[in-house]
């Protein structure tokens, strides 16, 4: 599990060792060491580079963007780095104040510091042939601004990003960007305004909770944490790492039969949807329960039934509930009894699609402990209008981590917001951060696949409890179950081509066993974080 923090939570702990430094007669220790990170970053990216440029130059070139505060120090101390290293760096001053000690070192190893900010205002940046030819680098190091961004970003420099970005994604120039990409953002990844789009980002101290929460994630690009050995306290998001996933996973005993593993009760399917109900019980076979209950009318029961002759459709003792995946008018009832039945035994109960709507009816009645919602975007804003709290899709997929915790807190259940990442809330605000699955996963029925998955994990992980057995985290095994389907649709997508190709909800089931095997040969603490 890798902890995220707010940036006000990193700069108060930066601020015991930044003290610490002073006192040492040493103000820059820890920005030269940060810059340190940044440097050898930045020489990653180079080894792999090869000039894409017309410019056809195939020295290394660096551009690092500076700003007035320490972010601009910690670029200015890189590109010294890089040029003691025999690497060509030129700086791009957007402020007219930069970190003097920073520059100094910079010039001494011959970086030309180039004063964008002096053009007028309006003046494009593309007027000066010296920042034309600094900015065709194919590398920059963007120390623009970082947590000591307040508000939302001023002019003149929102027309400079607005500047940059649009040069950047024109030239393909690849942005390392130090502790976080230049954007106005909220702790909760939501993005006002511009930005400058990274490949990389090194962020010094601790991973903070904007670069692990979607949109503002999807603008750091690959996140790596530069440790600067700071004393953190809990944080309320964290982000799932394969290993976490692996070691969620119980694997069977000699003791074991198929009580003891867990049995899922299943309303999913109907006339209307009837490949919900197959796609949601494979999913569920995929976790490795005991036994499947399907409770559906005959047509999808006979389909269930050719391709997994082991489900049981009679009704009987369950440790875990699904109801929703292809629910209509007639099987309505059914799920309301099951979702009933299970929030008041104290049964983990999974809330997809169309039984989202008995949300509102089961938290005035009580919803259950271990209840799991598992909405996407339009689902969520749905459910939030009919909780009282109307809120628009678009808001929902430009704020999730929001959203999910708003609507975790209103239905009083935990709130899996599913999308490229998803994202799972719980009412008492924490939030947990699955890696981006391949896009190729976002077909009609693959909600339904995850929903079985994850009432399957749910009914081993209550017979487990049922057994005195030492109980496994809920929430990171809901979160695990999450990691695991995601990892199915990559690899499902990834045996068409190296780009990945087409696949159907059905392939994501196929997948889950071996990518649910594979995970248990993890070894704890051993694989790399994926997607981040
Ligand atoms: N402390 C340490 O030892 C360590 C700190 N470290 C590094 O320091 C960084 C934090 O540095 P920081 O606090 O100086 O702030 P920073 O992110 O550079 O931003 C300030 C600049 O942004 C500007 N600006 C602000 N708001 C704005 C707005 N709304 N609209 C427009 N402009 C705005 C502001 O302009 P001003 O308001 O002054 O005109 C100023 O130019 C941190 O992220 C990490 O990289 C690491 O080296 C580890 C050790
Ligand atoms: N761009 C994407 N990248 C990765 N995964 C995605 C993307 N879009 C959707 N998904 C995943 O696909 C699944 C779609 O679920 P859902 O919308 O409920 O579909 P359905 O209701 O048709 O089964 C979710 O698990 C979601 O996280």
């Amino acid at each position: 599990m890798i902890p995220a923090f707010t940036r006000a939570e990193v700069r108060r702990a930066e601020a015991r060792q930044v003290r610490a430094a002073h006192a040492e007669g040493d103000p820059d220790r820890l920005m030269r060491s940060a810059a340190r990170a940044v440097a050898e970053e930045v020489k990653d990216v180079l080894a792999d580079h090869r000039p894409a440029f017309p410019d056809g130059k195939t020295e290394p070139r660096v551009c690092a963007l500076v700003g007035g505060g320490d972010n601009g120090g910690d670029a200015l101390y890189a590109a010294s780095f890089l040029a003691q290293q025999g690497v060509s760096c030129t700086a791009v001053c957007l402020s007219p104040r930069v970190h003097e000690r920073a520059r100094t070192a910079a010039e001494e190893q011959g970086v030309a510091c180039l004063p964008a900010h002096a053009l007028a205002e309006g003046e494009p940046l593309r007027s000066s042939p010296g920042l034309v030819e600094a900015l065709s680098c194919p590398i920059w190091i963007d120390g623009i601004c970082g947590t000591g961004l307040v508000g939302g970003i001023r002019e003149p420099l929102a027309s400079r990003l607005r500047e940059l970005e649009g040069i950047r994604s024109e030239r393909g120039a690849r942005v390392v960007a130090i502790d976080a990409p230049s954007a106005s953002s909220g702790d909760d990844g939501g993005i006002e305004g511009p930005l400058l789009k990274a490949e990389r980002t090194v962020t010094m101290g601790a991973m903070k909770s904007l670069l692990a929460l979607p949109p503002a994630s999807r603008a750091a690009g690959r996140v790596r944490v530069h440790e600067l050995g700071l004393d953190m306290g809990p944080s309320t998001v964290a982000l799932l790492e394969e290993s976490d996933a692996a070691a969620l996973i119980r694997v069977p005993g000699p003791e074991d039969h198929k009580y003891t593993r867990g049995v899922a009760g299943l309303v999913a399917g109907s006339q209307t949807y009837p490949g919900a109900g197959l796609l949601a019980t494979l999913g569920a076979q995929g976790a490795g329960p005991g036994m499947i209950r399907l409770d559906a009318p005959t047509r999808v029961a006979d389909l269930v039934l050719a391709a997994a002759p082991g489900v049981v459709t009679r009704g009987g003792r369950i440790q875990a509930g699904l109801v929703g995946p292809g629910m209509d008018d007639e099987t309505r009832q059914a799920a309301r009894e099951l979702a009933g039945f299970a929030a008041s035994s104290g049964l983990p109960l999974i809330i997809d699609a169309g039984g989202l709507d008995l949300v509102p009816e089961l938290r005035d009645k009580g919803i259950g402990e271990f209840t799991v919602l598992t909405p996407h975007a339009g689902e969520a804003a749905a459910l939030l209008g009919a909780l009282g709290r109307t809120t628009p899709r678009w808001w929902v997929e430009d704020h999730p981590a929001e959203a999910a915790r708003i609507l975790a807190r209103e239905a009083g259940a935990r709130v899996l917001l599913k999308g490229a990442e998803s994202l799972l809330a719980t009412p008492d605000s924490r939030i947990l951060v699955t890696p981006r699955g391949s896009a190729w996963t976002g077909v009609a029925g693959a909600g339904d696949v995850l929903a079985g998955f994850l009432a399957g994990l749910a009914a081993g992980w209550k017979a487990d409890q049922e057994r005195g057995l030492p109980t496994r985290d809920f929430n990171a095994l809901i979160a695990a179950g999450v990691m695991i389907h995601a990892l199915a649709g990559a690899a499902a997508a990834g045996s068409r081509g190296p780009l990945g190709g087409p696949i159907g909800a059905l392939d994501i089931a196929r997948a889950l066993p071996p990518v649910l095997g594979r995970l248990l040969a993890v070894p704890a603490g051993g694989a790399d974080p994926v997607g981040y």
